[in-house]
């Protein structure tokens, strides 16, 4: 868990606040930036620490200025300009190289603040730009040292890169991928082979339109018939000069999706594609040049573990990527609701939406879990950074093991908690806007479908959770997790269950995935965890409401909702980057929007008429 730093060390003093954190210009919001009872820079200060906002400040300002990132409001972009762009600015995000590996090696979460930043001003070319070198790259530079010259290739954009694990008739269920590697000692050679559209690789994020190599997901099969199981290759899909497909390979866009358009997902399928033997990323296993196989793994469990390991850095990331979606919503509808004035105690005075207490219930306790997820998606970050050089220095303790498996469920519980928060938040944040929350200017809809996949890829939320739940059963033997301080109440809480099941008649697998033992255990899990969202946000609200609970979070709203705007303040990136009229700092929302509907009403106009000569 990452130590809870020191308040007067972490925050340094007021001046610097002031430099690093410029005021934000006088309106309708000043009035409750006056009632906030903390400094908001003070709590921005003690949560990133200066050298992050130094870089937020860096990153968001590059965008800012740069022509390739301007808004163009009221323009209509075809799904193929967008891609276009979301390439170009994925270009130059690598001509910025706003970090290099020695910030990110003494400060890891710098890249975790980098994906948050990027994303904020726009998913498709963050996502493109980490799915490239985070996960493509990732994947091959911690398989082996054989790949080292590729790194060159991956960082100066000289390859492009997908990972293409999911096929048309399998997602979930990876140990039903049907592309097969079949190892020809021969030629010493693999050949890479569809045996029908089904097995089309498909969905890949990148493999539309611009990547040149990928990494792909195949049964192994050695000469003498035997399937080996899951293992990943480099395939060159696309001539790296002229973009057109490789011999063999038929690849292609799937088409438009309900959000994430700038990004090219796709699917290609392989006819007896021919690869150097070389091109296994041997994490799991390899194969002699006479065609034998090896491995370091004796168990196979353990082996197909180790092959989908890769997953949870994409699921750690997903969970701050939703966490960040949560923000986004939040600073836009709290500002909203703290300047739209409906009804009053008289005709003549109107208050702000804020005050009243329904629109508190429907929007603080997500601030509350804003905070919390943030907190925790950026420790289990840190936890993972420390798996990860553990896998990259070959650790093989039964310590590495334990947290391999522990990050694994915790992973498998913290995307969906996250991702299903961020989705039922980007909701409750447009209804609370009322018509203008659902105008698409105002970037609620936008929010709400480019997280929406954030349930679904990396592994679907419903089955990552049954992960977890068996994780927690394989409590019920020993415990051995070194991260998290067990409660009694979580074995309590399994075995009861379990006793329940069992009663039931129930077999070992309908246990495993029966939907009470999958989302009750994950929740406390999760909530021992996560002890914030104990006190602020979960069962004391959602579960075991009473009158005397009502009444006492009503109160504590009260309170709190003189703190919103100062506590959105705090994560909310410029209007620039959260690019919403209703989510401005000045909180000029009504004169802004009433400007921007006329100015829309005479270009329309002026284009009608224009059309009509
Ligand atoms: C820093 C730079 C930026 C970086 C990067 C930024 C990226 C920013 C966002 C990305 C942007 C989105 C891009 C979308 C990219 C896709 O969507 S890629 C495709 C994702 N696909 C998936 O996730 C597939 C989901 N399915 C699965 O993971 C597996 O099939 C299942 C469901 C977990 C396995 O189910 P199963 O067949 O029933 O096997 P099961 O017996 O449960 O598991 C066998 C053993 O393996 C273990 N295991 C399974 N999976 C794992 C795992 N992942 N790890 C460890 N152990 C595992 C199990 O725990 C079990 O061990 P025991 O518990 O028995 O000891
Ligand atoms: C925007 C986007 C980008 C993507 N990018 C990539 C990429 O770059 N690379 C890549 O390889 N993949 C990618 N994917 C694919 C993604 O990983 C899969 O969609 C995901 O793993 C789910 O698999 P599926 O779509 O086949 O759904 P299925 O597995 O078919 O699931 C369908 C439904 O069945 C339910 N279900 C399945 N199994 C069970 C079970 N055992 N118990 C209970 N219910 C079950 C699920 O909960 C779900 O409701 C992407 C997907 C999207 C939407």
């Amino acid at each position: 868990m990452a130590p809870t730093p020191n308040v007067k060390e972490a925050t340094g003093n007021q001046s610097s606040w002031n430099t690093l954190l410029p005021d934000f210009p006088k309106g309708p919001l000043s009035k409750y930036r006056k009632k906030a009872s903390f400094n908001w820079k003070e709590m921005a200060v003690f949560l990133d620490g200066e050298d992050i906002i130094r870089l937020k400040n860096r990153i968001f300002s590059a965008l800012e200025s740069d022509p390739f990132f301007a808004h163009h409001p009221g323009e209509e972009l075809s799904r193929e300009k967008y891609q276009e762009l979301t390439f170009l600015r994925c270009k130059r995000l690598f001509e910025y190289d706003f970090l290099t590996q020695q910030e990110i090696i003494e400060n890891p979460l710098k890249i975790l603040n980098m994906v948050i930043c990027i994303g904020m001003y726009d998913w498709s070319p963050c996502l493109q730009f980490f799915l490239h070198c985070g996960v493509f790259g990732g994947t091959i530079l911690s398989a082996s040292k054989r790949f080292a010259d590729f790194a060159k290739k991956i960082y100066n954009m000289e390859i492009f890169g997908c990972f293409a694990l999911t096929e048309l008739s399998h997602g979930t269920n990876t140990k039903g991928i049907r592309t097969t590697a079949t190892f020809d000692h021969n030629t010493q050679e693999f050949i890479i082979n569809s045996p029908d559209f089904e097995a089309a690789k498909f969905w890949v994020g990148n493999m539309g339109k611009h990547a040149t190599h990928a990494v792909v997901y195949a049964q192994l099969y050695t000469p003498d018939g035997q399937c080996q199981g899951l293992h990943s290759f480099i395939v060159q899909i696309r001539d790296t000069k002229t973009l057109l497909p490789m011999p063999g390979v038929m690849v292609g866009d799937i088409g438009k999706k309900i959000g994430q358009n700038g990004l090219d997902n796709g699917f290609a399928m392989f006819h007896n594609v021919r690869i150097p033997k070389e091109s296994i990323l041997n994490i799991t296993g390899d194969v002699s040049p006479e065609g034998k196989y090896s491995s370091s793994f004796k168990d196979v469990k353990e082996r197909f573990s180790a092959a989908l390991g890769s997953l949870s850095t994409g699921r750690i990331l997903i969970t701050a990527v939703s966490a960040t979606n949560l923000k986004l919503a939040l600073s836009i509808a709290i500002r909203f609701s703290a300047t739209r004035h409906q009804f009053g105690p008289t005709d003549e005075e109107e208050i702000p939406v804020i005050e009243y207490q329904t629109q508190q219930w429907r929007l603080l306790p997500y601030l509350a879990a804003a905070y919390a997820l943030d907190y925790f998606s950026k420790s289990l970050f840190e936890n993972f950074v420390e798996f990860y050089a553990g896998l990259l220095t070959k650790q093989r303790s039964q310590r590495q093991a334990d947290l391999g498996r522990e990050i694994h469920a915790l992973s498998a519980a913290s995307k969906p908690l996250s991702s299903w928060t961020a989705q039922q938040a980007a909701q409750e944040c447009r209804e609370a806007c009322g018509g203008h929350g659902y105008l698409a200017m105002n970037r609620l809809g936008e929010i709400r479908n480019d997280n929406d996949p954030n349930c679904t890829y990396e592994g679907d939320n419903n089955v990552l959770l049954q992960q977890t739940s068996n994780y927690l059963m394989s409590w019920m033997n020993c415990i051995r997790s070194k991260r998290l301080s067990f409660k009694y109440e979580m074995h309590y809480y399994i075995r009861q269950e379990k006793a329940m099941d069992v009663s039931t008649g129930w077999s070992e697998a309908d246990i495993r995935s029966s939907v009470m033992s999958g989302r009750d255990s994950v929740d406390i899990f999760y909530e021992i965890c996560l002890p914030q969202l104990r006190s602020g946000i979960s069962r004391s609200i959602y579960r075991e409401t009473t009158a005397e609970v009502a009444k006492c979070v009503s109160f504590l709203f009260k309170q709190l909702k003189d703190d919103a705007v100062a506590l959105v303040d705090v994560f909310a990136p410029p209007d620039f980057i959260l690019n919403s009229p209703i989510g401005k700092a000045s909180g000029e929302v009504r004169l802004l929007v009433f400007h921007v509907y006329t100015f829309y009403s005479c270009v329309i106009h002026k284009w009608n008429v224009h059309n009509r000569t």
